[in-house]
């Protein structure tokens, strides 16, 4: 193909929808002044929120990259609020879609060990060139219909040479928590380009089974799942159907200490990849009978529609609203690792077990493998302007080997207001032959676009109608708009602040409308703001919450007494709304409970020996089964004394811990109280739930 592209939007005729994330939309599109077939991704900036030089070096580094299994960018510039990015058309779309479509529960070994092999060529090739991917997964791994392998979407790479600003403005990107290495998750711990090899051991099970593990769970179980379980792998039992060596293989990847993973060049010496075939032969026949790309991806967009309005949980667009809470969640949220486990190690083992049970792939799917998650944080752009073309850059990276295409840079400074009228008007379905198709595509675009960055995320819901939706008469239309709707649902773009004390004993994190992790970082938690490292922050609140929890956790029975005042209690309140399920799950009272009866009865014990003593201490001769040493009598005959200062120390001591008990008491019958409550709440709620 290659050829020189202009940055002209008018020059790209868009045609068919032919994949979404959760920041942009990918179009097969002609460009015609060469007639040739491309795909044009369209990123929407309004959504992403970062600046522009960041999104430049993006575009730079996608169009640098000379390497034939990796996605390279013919050039890329703005239009209106959404960044265009032109690269080669991949016929067959992504390795998820084509496993939605046809192969739910996964590929056969030898069209993985292909697809692997090809995947793991291009990482050689960002890491030998000091970039990391970040986000590898089946959704980002293309296919051509001459069955070759590309590895594409630079939103999250980073480039392991970057550092200052570069290195923290990355830290606002996300990756996908399902595919993401502990050491990502965990902030501090710093990670390179092992996360990628983590990330390809994910995607090797995705591959496998058609889902990623954990793919079911929300964004925080994910983390805590990735942080605190043994890695994921293939079962040797459950996956019979796969050979040895690739069961090695990806054990070798799923390794938690990332210096322990082996590099992508020695993994493709694995012996997994000695038997793979070449693409043509093992990939290419998985497509063979299928319809066109588009076709596929309407009808899965069709067979969600269908399933949303039945109010069942469709599974793509649970996936794309998960992966947006995932995406906008995740980078937003103020919080630490150390508080998670906190709260994981209050947790039962009850919720242990169904957490482990594999997903049966049933509507209750929350987190899934077909989402995209969002990439950079990017700043507005307000008219089109060009923003990099391969041929500008060529000498500022390393990565360039060669070809660099001259493509002809053509600015169209009107086409941002034509655009800008058109925003507000109906969406239109895509056109293949009009010559304004670039304009519909457009205006479906902005319309999408057109989406506040708050509210609360509710999954599912759908919002207002655009007025598109009263103009479609066909059901399949509708049904796509309904897609649509629950895509630019509003709710799902704002980020998840997980509280820092408030949900203390929650692992549900409320959710709070804000309007990006900038916006984030520039309010108040900006003020608390102690380390960004990785992709999370952690403020001075986390820390004291981190510090109070060991602290509660490390010290005496006495010290945690008086320390569990400072834990997270539902008030009336709570239970009055409902919001005790929240605040304080059963799984966390109860041991809360035991504790405090624990330590009552260790307090009542104290003080019955203390009593003891000071009787013996009365008696001599009972002293000396007593629990207090016999007291000493000084030789100036003022031993009664001493004895009575003694005396006066114990009953102090005495009264105190009665006084204590009876505190004690009274907290334990309050908790038992609340138990109740929380109990009659529970009962409530499940009778509820069966009679519905
Ligand atoms: N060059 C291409 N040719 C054909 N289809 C493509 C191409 N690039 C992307 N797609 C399709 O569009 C989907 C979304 O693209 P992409 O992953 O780049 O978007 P995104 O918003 O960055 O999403 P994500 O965050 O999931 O990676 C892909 O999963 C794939 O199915």
């Amino acid at each position: 193909m290659g050829g020189n592209y202009t940055t002209n939007p008018d020059d790209y005729n868009l045609l068919e929808e032919v994949g979404y994330g959760a920041s942009a939309t990918v179009y097969r599109a002609i460009y015609l002044p060469s007639n040739h077939v491309v795909a044009v991704k369209c990123l929407d900036l309004e959504r992403i929120n970062s600046n522009l030089d960041d999104i430049r070096r993006e575009a730079q580094t996608m169009s640098l990259i000379d390497h034939p299994n990796v996605i390279r960018a013919f050039c890329s510039f703005a239009v209106n609020q959404n960044l265009w990015v032109v690269m080669p058309f991949m016929a067959q779309g992504s390795c998820l879609h084509l496993m939605k479509s046809a192969y739910p529960d996964g590929f056969e070994e030898s069209a993985i060990a292909s697809i692997l092999k090809e995947t793991l060529k291009a990482l050689e090739y960002l890491h030998r060139h000091g970039h990391i991917h970040r986000d590898v997964k089946a959704g980002n791994i293309l296919l051509d219909t001459n069955g070759e392998i590309k590895l594409g979407d630079f939103g999250v790479s980073a480039c392991m040479f970057d550092s200052g600003d570069r290195q923290r403005s990355r830290n606002t990107f996300v990756g996908t928590p399902c595919w993401m290495a502990p050491e990502v998750l965990q902030p501090g711990s710093g990670y390179d380009f092992k996360a990628d090899i983590w990330s390809f051991g994910i995607t090797a099970l995705e591959l496998a089974h058609g889902h990623a593990p954990f793919s079911k769970y929300p964004p925080m179980k994910v983390l805590l799942m990735t942080i605190q379980n043994a890695p994921p792998g293939l079962d040797y039992d459950r996956d019979k159907r796969f050979s040895k060596s690739f069961k090695e293989l990806v054990a070798m990847c799923l390794v938690k200490d990332q210096t322990k993973r082996p590099t992508a060049e020695k993994l493709l010496k694995h012996s997994f990849f000695k038997q793979a075939k070449p693409p043509e032969i093992s990939v290419k026949k998985l497509f063979a009978d299928l319809p066109p790309l588009w076709h596929r991806v309407k009808a899965l967009q069709i067979k969600d529609a269908a399933q949303l309005a039945l109010k069942k949980m469709p599974s793509a667009e649970q996936e794309a609203i998960s992966q947006s809470e995932y995406q906008r969640g995740v980078s937003a949220w103020n919080f630490n690792v150390e508080d998670l486990k906190f709260k994981a190690s209050l947790m039962q083992d009850d919720d242990e077990i169904q957490d482990i049970k594999e997903d049966d792939g049933s509507s209750t799917s929350v987190v899934n493998n077909d989402a995209s998650d969002s990439k950079a944080t990017i700043g507005k752009v307000d008219s089109t302007s060009e923003l990099v073309s391969s041929d500008e850059v060529v000498s500022s990276e390393s990565l360039s080997n060669k070809d660099n295409t001259t493509e002809s840079n053509t600015p169209d400074g009107n086409k941002g207001n034509t655009l800008e009228k058109d925003r507000t008007k109906t969406e239109q379905l895509p056109s293949t032959s009009d010559k304004d198709s670039a304009q519909a595509k457009t205006r479906i675009l902005t319309g999408r676009n057109r989406q506040t960055q708050s509210g609360p995320l509710v999954a599912g819901v759908v919002l207002n109608h655009s007025k598109s939706d009263r103009t479609r008469s066909s059901e399949s239309s509708q049904a796509i708009d309904k897609i649509h709707q629950v895509r630019r649902a509003p709710s799902f773009s704002g980020p998840l602040n997980l509280p820092n004390r408030a949900s203390g004993n929650s692992l549900s994190a409320p959710i709070k409308p804000s309007g990006g992790y900038r916006d984030s970082l520039d309010d108040k938690s900006k003020a608390n703001l102690v380390q960004i490292k990785g992709r999370f922050s952690v403020t001075s609140e986390d820390l004291d919450f981190v510090k109070e929890a060991s602290l509660r956790k490390s010290a005496s029975v006495g010290d945690w007494i008086l320390d569990s005042n400072k834990m997270p209690t539902p008030t009336t309140k709570d239970i009055n709304s409902g919001s005790i399920h929240n605040v304080l799950p059963a799984s966390v009272l109860m041991p809360h409970l035991q504790n405090l009866f624990q330590q009552t009865t260790l307090q009542q014990d104290l003080i019955l020996n203390l009593l003891s003593s000071l009787q013996s201490a009365e008696v001599p001769e009972a002293s000396q089964n007593g629990k207090l040493p016999p007291l000493p009598r000084s030789s100036e005959n003022n031993g009664y004394a001493e004895v009575s200062d003694r005396e006066r120390l114990l009953l102090t001591k005495v009264s105190e811990l009665q006084s204590r008990l009876t505190s004690l008491t009274e907290e334990l019958t309050a908790e038992k109280l609340k138990y109740i409550q929380l109990q009659e709440q529970v009962d409530a709620v499940t009778k509820g739930e069966a009679d519905a």
